[in-house]
Formats: C-alpha cells, sequence, structure tokens
C-alpha cells in the first residue's frame, strides 16, 4: 500500500473514535506546503546532473514545523507528504511544540563523491531557504544524511539569514550540536522498548532481538541493546545479513563494518539472506530501514512477538491486521523513533538559550518524555478501547486538533 494511503488510513481511522468534524479532519489531512524543486549541480567530471528535491510542510498549529531531510533513490512526492504527515502527530505524541515536515532529495548518496553532495545540498539550501527558518520550519537527519549535511545547510542558510544555529538539528557538536543527538533516537527506541516490555513482566537481557538496517537508528539502539544485555541474534542492512542465535558481539560487528563496508564475511556469524531477516526467530523485531517493509505478502512469516517501529511505516495496514490476529503486538513509529526529535527540540532550546546540557541531562530529559509518551497512550488505549497504534494516532491527532480549534480560522 501506497505510504500517503496507509498514513492517511491510520489518521482517518483516529479522527473516527475521537468524533472528529468532519471538516477539522479535511483540514488536518492536507499539507499547509508542498515545496519542489529542481537541483542542478556539477558533477566532479564536469558534466551536469540534475535532481529533485522536496520539502512538505504539513501543519504548524502546535509550533515551527519539524523533520528529518532523506537522500535515497526512491524519496518520492507521496512518501514525503506521508511522513511530514507522521511528524505533526509524532510530535504532538512527545508533547514537544512543533509541527510536522519532511524533506528528501531523490539521489543515491552512496554514488556522489563528498563534495557533489555539498553542491547538491547548498543548491537544495538555496531553493528553499526562504521557506524554512528557526520558528517556521527546522530540518534534521534521515536516511542517507547526516551531521556534515546539516552542518552545509547550517552555512548555507547563514549566508542569507546571518549566523543560525538553531535552523537545523543533529548537527555536529562543535556547530552547536547536542550532545546525545546521534544516539538519540536509537536510545529511544530502547528507553520504549523497556516501557512495552515492563508492562509485559519481561525484560530486555531475557530475550532475542533481531535488527532490520544498521545505519545511525539501528546500530544505536543493537549496541545499547547489547550493552544492556539483550542478545542480538540477527543484523541486516543493505549489503546483507548475518545471524547468531548466541547473540552477535554488536561491537565487533560495527568494527568489522567499519572496517569492510559490509555486514557479510564477519566472523562472529553466519551469513544469511537479508530477505530472510523480517521472518527470523527471535522475540522482538526492530525495523530500522525503509517503509512499508511489512505487508501483506510477509506479515504471515513473523515469528516475533513484539515489532518496534524504529523506521517510520515500516507496517502498512494489512499487516498491521495480519500481525494482530497472530497477537503480535506492534509498537508504533510515532511513539518508537520518536526519541531523535524529541533531542532536536533539547538541541533547538540550547541554541536558542545559549547554553548547553551535558549528555547526563540530555539522556536524563528524553526518558522522562518517552516514559510520560508511553503512559498517554496507554491512557488512550484504554479510552478508546483500541491498539497501540491507534492509541499514539489518537493522542497525537487530539493534541494537533485541540491546537487548530483553539487557533480558529478569522481571516
Ligand atoms: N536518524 C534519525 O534520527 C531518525 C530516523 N528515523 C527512521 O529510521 C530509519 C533509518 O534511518 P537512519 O538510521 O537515520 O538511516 P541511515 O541512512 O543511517 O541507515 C539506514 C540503514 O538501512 C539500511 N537499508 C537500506 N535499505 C535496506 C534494505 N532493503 N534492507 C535492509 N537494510 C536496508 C542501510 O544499509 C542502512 O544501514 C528511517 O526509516 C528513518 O526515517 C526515524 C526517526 C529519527
Ligand atoms: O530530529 C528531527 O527533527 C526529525 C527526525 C525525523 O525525521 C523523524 O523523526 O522521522
Amino acid at each position: 500500500m501506497n505510504a500517503l494511503a496507509a498514513t492517511s488510513r491510520n489518521f482517518r481511522r483516529a479522527a473516527r473514535l475521537l468524533n472528529l468534524d468532519s471538516k477539522l479532519e479535511k483540514s488536518l489531512l492536507i499539507p499547509f506546503r508542498e515545496i519542489k524543486v529542481e537541483c542542478t549541480i556539477p558533477k566532479d567530471d564536469g558534466t551536469l546532473v540534475s535532481y529533485v528535491g522536496f520539502r512538505v510542510q504539513h501543519d504548524n498549529s502546535r509550533g515551527p514545523m519539524k523533520g528529518g531531510i532523506r537522500y535515497h533513490p526512491e524519496v518520492d512526492p507521496d512518501e514525503v507528504n506521508a511522513l511530514a504527515q507522521l511528524m505533526t502527530w509524532k510530535t504532538a505524541v512527545a508533547d514537544i511544540p512543533y509541527g510536522g515536515a519532511k524533506g528528501g532529495i531523490g539521489c543515491n548518496p552512496k554514488d556522489l563523491s563528498k563534495s557533489e553532495l555539498e553542491r547538491l545540498t547548498r543548491v537544495f539550501t538555496q531553493k528553499i531557504h526562504d521557506l524554512i527558518g528557526v520558528q517556521t520550519d527546522v530540518p534534521a537527519p534521515d536516511m542517507g544524511t547526516n551531521a556534515q549535511t546539516m552542518a552545509w545547510i547550517l552555512d548555507e542558510y547563514s549566508k542569507f539569514h546571518g549566523h543560525s544555529p538553531a535552523i537545523v538539528t543533529g548537527k555536529p557538536i562543535d556547530l552547536g550540536g547536542s550532545l546525545g543527538r546521534e544516539a538519540a533516537t536509537g536510545r529511544g527506541v530502547v528507553y520504549a522498548t523497556k516501557a512495552l516490555l515492563e508492562e509485559h513482566g519481561k525484560s530486555v537481557k531475557d530475550l532475542t532481538f533481531a535488527i532490520q538496517g544498521f545505519g545511525n537508528v539501528g546500530s544505536w539502539a543493537g549496541r545499547l541493546l547489547h550493552e544492556q544485555g539483550g542478545k542480538v541474534v540477527a543484523v541486516s542492512d543493505i549489503t546483507g545479513a548475518v545471524k547468531n542465535s548466541n547473540g552477535l558481539d554488536i561491537p565487533s560487528l560495527l568494527k568489522h563494518k567499519e572496517d569492510t563496508g559490509s555486514l557479510k564475511n564477519f566472523s562472529g556469524g553466519d551469513d544469511m539472506p537479508a530477505e530472510h531477516l523480517l521472518g527470523q526467530e527471535c522475540d522482538v523485531l526492530i525495523p530500522c530501514a525503509l517503509g512499508g517493509v511489512l505487508n501483506r505478502e510477509n506479515a504471515q512469516d513473523v515469528r516475533a512477538k513484539y515489532i518496534i517501529e524504529a523506521a517510520n511505516h515500516p507496517t502498512d495496514p494489512d499487516a498491521d491486521e495480519i500481525l494482530s490476529k497472530n497477537g503480535v503486538i506492534v509498537l508504533p513509529d510515532i511513539y518508537a523513533n520518536s526519541g531523535g526529535v524529541t533531542v532536536s527540540y533539547f538541541e533547538w532550546v540550547q541554541n536558542i538559550q545559549g547554553f548547553m546540557w551535558d549528555e547526563e541531562k540530555v539522556n536524563r530529559e528524553l526518558k522522562k518524555y518517552m516514559t510520560r509518551a508511553f503512559l498517554n497512550i496507554k491512557n488512550m488505549c484504554q479510552t478508546h478501547n483500541c491498539d497501540l497504534r491507534m492509541g499514539a494516532f489518537t493522542l497525537g491527532v487530539n493534541r494537533v486538533a485541540r491546537a487548530t480549534m483553539l487557533r480558529g480560522w478569522e481571516a
């Protein structure tokens, strides 16, 4: 199912549970602004190449719009739209004073040199600089982008608007980035997992985990679960997959990946086909890569008892139904991966205050926000007699609807 259709379907189910006025429902679904720009750059060999960049600003009723920028060959307007909408509900679930946005460029960052990536990022920033802003729309990293990408955006934006560290989050510490932001999404995933497991009388150290995607989010989640005694029995990424039923030594696997650029041929495990990861025998499955990976074709194969959605929209609504029938508990993306945007909020606050927090404070506050959001979701589940996805959606949508109504529509 198309990402936008899937996200909008979840939104409409929540709107029905909340008895939202149909006109308000329609207005919440339509994005505030959709931007599409052509980005042409000279390649290192002098030839010209053109890319299409997008920024969808979904909603700003609760504060400046916020969300990552993705560099990936499959970036398309519908998916960016869905991801922007998810950011609106996510920031509301986390109860941070933001709306939602997302951006992306349809490119394969692995095919571009560092200087080509820099030129592309600067051209994209030139095209959107007057539509983003510290109090209007604040980008951050997502798939295929990182702290360096944010540094280029900061520099290019500052040429037009003066030095503006708070224009992006997830930037290098030397430029005003927050301690703890790089690990924050993975750390938040672990706090979320523990909140869910505790409720079921279980603990990380007694369980096995399989992780799809070993980039920023997947590698941090894996590292922290391993540190806390969890057994990570399988990991995959674009280069392949590796398994060990006794548990992979995650620090050694990270070193192997750094040395060889691949998960293949790791001496501490056996290679396996990457497409077997989602059906791997384990207690907890954590998708940390692309959207829509769990669908009606493969949901039946899942053997885990819990799915923690670290990626955005990894499970489509058809898969949700199958998993629910099979008793698999799904912790939804708009809560499970909200640790990243929560620490982005802390970074923005630090930039505006001109005061840096220590890492212990960042992690302590993150835990507080993740724990509070879980309790709020559980309350909504009880009120509406619904699963965790609808608990999270009703929580987020209700907060955005309330803010929208309070602001009103008078011209
Ligand atoms: N970076 C962040 O702070 C946040 C990221 N997310 C979401 O988490 C997910 C991962 O993002 P990042 O870790 O930042 O991206 P990343 O670019 O650092 O890593 C992505 C990983 O996915 C792997 N991958 C790509 N295609 C794959 C496939 N077909 N099978 C298996 N693995 C595959 C890549 O090899 C890489 O290891 C995305 O859905 C993103 O939207 C959500 C919240 C915040
Ligand atoms: O840190 C942020 O501002 C946004 C992170 C993001 O793109 C996401 O949560 O999907």
